[in-house]
């Protein structure tokens, strides 16, 4: 059975996502401007576990579901669930990356780590043991206690999944994180992704502009359509797991991409 057919399977049971008919319109700057209709009409559900890969063209409101499922933000209308609750604000059972690592530049690593659940009073040994394991395994061991201004770009990454991960987040929320990266330390990225999704099956929602990163990231692929942004086809990656760049080189792999760059030219 692949991934995608395991994640259908689960997905008659209780859905990780449900966004459902979501609008979601922002104010102009000034009278004149006129309001921005960023979403409209916006449905998607994932399955408990699944990979979920968001692409589309700039501006088709990709953040800003993100933002909705972060709980930074939330709609004008439509329902956003996650585990069948509403999303009402941020909290620790969604964890947050972006293209800029967010650490606190005064904290080594380990420190930034322990932030959440120290504002949460709830540091004990059991979380700081998990902490220091959580950076052995994103290779940090030797280096918690540095500052980020001491790390490369990879590591900061790797840092920032820590410190996300030791909340337990049921949910990943990922905004392009490799975008910023140079293409050996992202296919390095990608690789330490898919072997943590592969060994906690936490369910992702990842948005990419890269057509070859969503497919061999996602079980899914959502193409969006632009202003105001709807679902325009939702691709199934149906190729064996666990994946690796090689798999990028594959017949099969090449028409996913084929298939996944229609669905974007068709939005043209
Ligand atoms: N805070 C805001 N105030 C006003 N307009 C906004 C705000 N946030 C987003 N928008 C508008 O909503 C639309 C969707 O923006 P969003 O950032 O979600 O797109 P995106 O698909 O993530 O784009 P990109 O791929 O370029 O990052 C855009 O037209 C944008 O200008």
């Amino acid at each position: 059975m692949t991934t995608t057919q395991q994640a259908r399977a689960g997905a008659g049971t209780r859905p990780a996502v449900e966004i459902i008919g979501v609008r979601k319109q922002f104010a102009g700057r000034s009278r004149r401007a006129p309001a921005r209709l960023a979403l409209d009409g916006f449905d998607l559900t994932v399955a408990p576990g699944e990979f979920l890969c968001l692409l589309g063209p700039s501006g088709c409101g990709k953040s800003t579901l993100l933002n909705m499922l972060a709980g930074f933000s939330h709609p004008d209308g439509g329902e956003v669930l996650v585990d069948e609750r509403p999303v009402t604000g941020p909290g620790p059972d969604r964890g947050v990356l972006f293209q800029t690592p967010m650490l606190f530049p005064w904290l080594s690593v380990l420190d930034n780590v322990l932030y959440g659940p120290r504002a949460r009073h709830e540091l004990d040994a059991e979380t700081r043991g998990r902490a220091v394991e959580l950076l052995e395994t994103v290779g940090l061991g030797d280096a918690r206690d540095a500052y980020p201004h001491e790390l490369s770009g990879g590591m900061r990454h790797r840092a920032a999944f820590a410190r996300v991960l030791v909340n337990r987040p049921r949910l990943l929320l990922m905004d392009e994180p490799f975008g910023a990266l140079d293409a050996i330390t992202r296919v390095a990225m990608q690789r330490f992704l898919l072997d943590l999704w592969q060994r906690d099956r936490i369910t992702i929602v990842f948005v990419t502009h890269d057509v070859e990163e969503a497919a061999l990231l996602g079980d899914r692929v959502c193409v969006m359509s632009g202003s105001p942004g709807r679902t325009r086809a939702v691709i199934d990656i149906d190729l064996p797991r666990p994946r690796g760049i090689a798999d990028t080189e594959t017949l099969e792999f090449v028409r996913l991409k084929r298939q996944i760059r229609e669905a974007l030219d068709n939005e043209h």
